[in-house]
């Protein structure tokens, strides 16, 4: 069990949505699961005028996200828990000297003797991680001489690659590589993990983890939500942006990348931007016409219920242009994936929510059981990264009788099968890495650049490129019908609402 050193966790942006939904429930759980240090204590900062005792109100007492918790039989933690909680009120700029945040830090170190080990979250509009960098800079708070002090980054980290280089020029200016934990939540997913376990501990999967055994990979991110209150945000970024430069590309990183010499952390993430630096960019107009697709959801009625287009969503602009569904392919130039197609798709509103990977098989080179009916697309890997999580095997078995036909059949593993192990949600078991010092599940500057210098032509292409097609798509449906013109070389996107048990394959968007 790693040590988890006593320390203070300073929130930038306390008084916002992510804090309060997502950064204290986390903390609260660490605290029940008793995985917070002796001395732990959590100071708020940002600009409104909050109290301790107002603060606590509205990211504890009153927190909509704790009160299931709380009823939970957890309520005699929970004054515990608030004392531990602090305030700092910023002031109205935004380069604030940060004297009064200093004393208070310095008050709370020696009140709860935290051995001035501090970690400073960082939630608030992207604009301002460099800012604040300096301001901690400024004020002496990123010295290491009385105690470590750790960076955590939220994303998005840049909204291009020139962007994400001049913020990690920037951090660097005060913090060093190893101080900095730039967060991407899907890698704090169980299941996410579980591909490297997947892959690495077993000896079955990995002898065929390669173009020799793999026709292609599919990977598919569902989610049934619009852009909810986020559309100002979301209009500013899209569907590439928001899901995939981050998050699918990590997943992409740990199914393409080469076995590390070991579990440290820079040994996994050296072969994941290894990994990242051999997706082929694509650079010519037809590739990316022939290889990206894009859409935005029209309105529609979903369950009898009128649902808004992308377009009539509070904070959208009416003519806009960004994306709420990205469809991808490409290829990775290394040894092991030279001529596999890799599909990747992540689009808002779509039938459910779903996330997962499928490797599809080759067909045996020599088919002996020729009048079978066996499906040349049968032999799959369904990784199921959520909901229902789990990993499906899917391969051909005779049908009982005279001849040799062939039938389809399962082999299932679900998490939920493992009750009694309790699964840290995303941001705990990331905040608890990071307060143990494990950077693994962060990404490194390099890898971030890695993913935007695949994703920023793709970019530039769809703002810029000739006639560069906008489809659209019905709220509620697999996305637009023209994406199969991406994959119908190798067959349809495989149908993900489908339970992994009982999954016949088939595709709803054909
Ligand atoms: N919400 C979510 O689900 C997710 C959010 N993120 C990222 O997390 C970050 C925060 O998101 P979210 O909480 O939704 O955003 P909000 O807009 O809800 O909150 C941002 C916070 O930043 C504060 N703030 C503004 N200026 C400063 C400043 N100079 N110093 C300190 N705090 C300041 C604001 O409070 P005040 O006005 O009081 O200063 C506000 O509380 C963003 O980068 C976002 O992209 C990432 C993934 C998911
Ligand atoms: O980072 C983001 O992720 C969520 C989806 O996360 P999940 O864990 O629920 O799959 C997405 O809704 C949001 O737009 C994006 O910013």
């Amino acid at each position: 069990m790693k040590k988890t050193e006593n320390q203070m966790l300073v929130i930038f942006g306390a008084s916002g949505d992510l804090t309060a939904r997502k950064l204290i429930p986390a903390i609260f759980n660490l605290y029940v699961a008793r995985q917070l240090p002796e001395n732990f204590v959590v100071l708020g900062a940002s600009r409104s005028d909050l109290s301790d005792e107002q603060f606590r109100n509205r990211v504890v007492y009153e927190s909509p996200y704790l009160k299931e918790k709380i009823e939970d039989l957890k309520e005699n933690y929970i004054q515990g828990f608030a004392d531990r909680i602090f305030y700092e009120d910023l002031g109205g700029t935004y380069d604030t000297e940060y004297t009064g945040l200093r004393k208070r830090v310095e008050a709370l170190k020696e009140e709860f003797d935290t051995s001035g080990n501090i970690i400073y979250y960082l939630s608030t509009p992207p604009t301002l991680y460099e800012t604040i960098a300096q301001n901690l800079a400024d004020a002496g708070l990123n010295t290491q001489n009385n105690g470590w002090k750790r960076l955590i980054v939220e994303k998005p980290f840049g909204y291009s690659l020139e962007t994400a280089r001049n913020l990690n020029n920037g951090l660097h200016q005060y913090f060093d590589e190893p101080q900095i934990y730039r967060i991407d939540h899907y890698l704090g997913k169980e299941t996410v993990q579980n591909l490297l376990v997947t892959r690495f501990s077993n000896s079955i999967f990995e002898p065929l983890w390669n173009r020799n055994y793999i026709r292609h990979v599919e990977i598919t991110n569902a989610e049934s939500v619009g852009v909810e209150k986020r559309g100002g945000y979301y209009d500013k970024s899209g569907a590439l942006r928001d899901m995939f430069q981050n998050h699918l590309l990590q997943i992409v990183s740990l199914i393409v990348m080469e076995p590390p010499i070991g579990d440290q952390p820079e040994e996994i993430r050296n072969e994941k931007v290894k990994a990242l630096k051999s997706l082929r960019i694509m650079e010519d107009e037809e590739t990316l016409w022939n290889h990206t697709i894009r859409a935005q959801y029209v309105a529609s009625e979903i369950n009898g219920q009128k649902v808004k287009g992308y377009r009539e969503e509070d904070g959208v602009d009416p003519n806009s242009t960004t994306e709420t569904y990205a469809a991808i392919k490409f290829y990775v130039d290394n040894w092991r994936w030279h001529g596999v197609p890799f599909y990747v798709r992540t689009a808002k509103r779509m039938p459910t929510k779903v996330t997962e990977v499928v490797i599809h098989f080759k067909t045996p080179h020599h088919q002996i059981f020729k009048d079978s009916g066996v499906n040349s697309k049968d032999n799959k890997l369904v990784i199921r990264i959520q909901p229902d999580e789990g990993i499906l095997m899917k391969f051909g078995v005779k049908v009982p009788g005279q001849g040799f036909k062939v039938e389809r059949a399962n082999l299932d593993f679900y998490y939920s099968s493992l009750a009694q192990t309790y699964v840290m949600e995303a941001y705990e078991r990331l905040l608890l890495d990071a307060m143990q010092g494990d950077a693994t599940l962060y990404a490194r500057a390099d890898e971030v650049e890695a993913a935007w210098e695949f994703v920023d032509p793709i970019l530039d292409y769809w703002k810029n490129g000739k006639d560069v097609r906008m489809y659209g798509y019905a709220a509620g449906v697999w996305g637009p019908e023209n994406a199969d013109e991406l994959i119908d070389d190798l067959g349809y996107w495989r149908n993900p609402g489908q339970d992994l048990a009982d999954d016949p394959g088939y595709c709803v968007i054909c």
